[in-house]
């Protein structure tokens, strides 16, 4: 099921004590794709990290759907976080020796024991969907592309309702991200997946339907409010 997201009073601050951003409000309706764009060092990152509840000095609020995940205590939030959102991270953050299927089926680890076969059945589909059949090599062995879209498949595993995406095109050649961009969408939108993707690629930002400018810790003017 998709999840609407609102932001309100967002106040993210540095171990220090700075304040790196803040965002007022922020609506995005369930199953929309934005797009984050901006300068390095905005707070772009950040943005993502926040709003998963995975910043540890933040104050406000974040809603998808009813649960506000900043109110939540932590284990209740890394629960939401496991039940609910998928995450593609800059870096892809995989385990080399491990195959493409043990890698997409990460997420099983964290479900109850009944429900770890239909992570793993859904990780199978998930890379066959994205052309990715042969599953049994150590990702050590697979190019940039492939491991991208290994990435991909981990993510929508669970069949999140939130997906976050950090440059997820960023290590590519423009053919391989092309063909990223084309699968990441569209899988978002046949599942109706919520999908906010950080990214300076045009391509990528041209599918989404909205797309806001972080600029110095905040949401550029003009382009917060109701998606
Ligand atoms: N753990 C941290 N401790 C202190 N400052 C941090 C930390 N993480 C990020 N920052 C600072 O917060 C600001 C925003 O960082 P962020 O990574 O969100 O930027 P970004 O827009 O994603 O940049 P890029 O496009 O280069 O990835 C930067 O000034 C950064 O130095």
């Amino acid at each position: 099921m998709a999840l609407p997201l609102r932001v309100t009073g967002l106040d993210v601050r540095s171990p220090r004590g700075r304040t790196i951003l803040s965002v007022e409000d922020l609506q995005l309706p369930a199953g929309a794709l934005l797009g984050v764009r901006g300068p390095s060092g905005a707070g772009k990152s950040t943005l993502l990290y926040a709003i998963a509840g995975l910043w540890p000095q933040a104050a406000g609020a974040v809603h998808w759907g009813d649960t506000d995940v900043m109110g939540l205590g932590e284990a209740r939030r890394t629960a939401f976080r496991a039940a609910n959102i998928g995450m593609i991270f800059q870096d892809f953050l995989l385990f080399e020796e491990l195959s493409a299927q043990d890698n997409a089926a990460l997420t099983s680890l964290f479900r109850p024991r009944d429900r770890r076969r239909q992570v793993g059945e859904r990780a199978r589909t998930r890379l066959a969907a994205l052309s990715l059949p042969e599953t049994a090599r150590p990702v050590a062995s697979f190019s940039g592309g492939e491991r991208q879209r290994v990435a991909v498949a981990r993510a929508l595993a669970h069949d999140p309702a939130i997906l976050l995406a950090d440059e997820p095109t960023a290590s590519l050649h423009r053919e391989a991200a092309d063909r990223l961009i084309h699968d990441l969408t569209a899988l978002a939108k046949d599942s109706g997946t919520t999908l906010i993707a950080v990214s300076h690629d045009v391509a990528l930002l041209s599918r989404m339907d909205r797309v806001l400018t972080v600029q110095d810790g905040r949401i550029a003017r003009g382009e917060s409010g109701v998606a």
